[in-house]
């Protein structure tokens, strides 16, 4: 009786939240290192499929950094990053697209469906989902080396994305989105996930994008939370050094959707039980929150 209680006050609750996000997407990335542990696994997945219930629109673009590192592992390939894209020869792409359109997507579907809900998992490929461009990087620079120009491989970003895709997908199943995208030539791109998530929120008017990972959110230096950034401040941060390395797609992700109408952007930490529900259901939210 008492969990009847506790379960119908916290239902009472949610209710405004329900209703100011009732008819609305909400983007999350779900990062390849906030994958970890089956209760927070199912708990994820749990939320995902109470929005879509409710009625709310949850699309889901994944990662799956971690799981790519380790199937390249396993095959004796070796792989490294220049300003935080991989490195991808044709033969890392052929395990990069195995992994993520394989492997990372099935298991999130099997996950949601498992939890009850139903979700579908497409690749840029599917529709032509995702176009891309590849992606010219600049190196490091040091103190003696002024940074250069590099080329990295089947590394794209995204050129475009078919929203209708997936609005007709998410009318009736969750659509699940592995970060890979089709050049003009019909080759597979290997996009940074952060990215392929700001993209897809620009271009179906998202009302958030939710990104999860293995951080409370953007920290300062000395590793206390910045709760809340405004978009043109996020220059100034990466120019001091702050926001850098798996953090700079993440808010440049952000800076994209908010300039194309996405209300708000959030970085959470993907280790806390039901962060999603957590960010959306409260007032205060939790991590960093980004706004024009
Ligand atoms: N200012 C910052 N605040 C928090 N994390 C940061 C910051 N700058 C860089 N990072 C790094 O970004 C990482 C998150 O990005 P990434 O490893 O790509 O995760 P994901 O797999 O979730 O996309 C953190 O674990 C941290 O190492
Ligand atoms: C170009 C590039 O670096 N692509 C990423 C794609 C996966 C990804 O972004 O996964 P996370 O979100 O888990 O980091 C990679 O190969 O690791």
């Amino acid at each position: 009786m008492q969990e009847l209680i506790e379960k119908a006050s916290t239902l009472v609750e949610s209710l405004p939240y329900i209703r100011k996000f009732y008819g609305k997407t909400i983007v999350v990335k779900y990062g390849g290192s906030a994958m970890v542990e089956t209760e927070l696994k199912n708990n994820f997945a749990k939320d995902i499929v109470l929005l879509k219930y409710v009625g709310i629109n949850p699309i889901i673009v994944h990662g799956g950094g971690p799981q790519i590192a380790e199937m390249l592992g396993k095959m004796g390939i070796k792989t490294k990053f220049v300003s935080g894209m991989r490195v991808t020869d044709r033969e890392t792409m052929s395990v990069v697209e195995m992994v993520l359109a394989g492997k990372v997507n099935k298991d999130i579907v099997n996950l949601i469906n498992k939890n009850g809900g139903s979700a579908i998992g497409l690749s840029g490929k599917d529709g032509h989902l995702l176009t891309a461009e590849k992606l010219m990087v600049e190196n490091d620079s040091t103190i003696l080396q002024a940074p250069e120009i590099m080329d990295i491989g089947h590394v794209g970003r995204v050129k475009s994305v078919d929203a209708d895709v997936i609005q007709a997908v998410s009318k009736d199943f969750i659509p699940i989105i592995a970060p890979v995208g089709i050049g003009d030539d019909y080759e597979a791109y290997n996009i940074n996930a952060d990215l392929v998530a700001g993209s897809v929120a620009a271009a179906v008017k998202a009302e958030k994008l939710i990104m999860l990972t293995d951080v409370r959110g953007v920290l300062d230096n000395d590793g206390n939370l910045i709760s809340s950034i405004k978009a043109n401040d996020v220059p100034r941060l990466k120019n001091d050094k702050i926001i850098k390395g798996g953090m700079i797609p993440k808010t440049d992700a952000a800076v994209t959707a908010l300039e194309a109408g996405v209300n708000k952007a959030h970085i959470v930490d993907g280790r806390i039980l039901h962060s999603v529900l957590l960010e959306i259901f409260t007032d205060s939210g939790i991590g960093t929150q980004i706004t024009l």
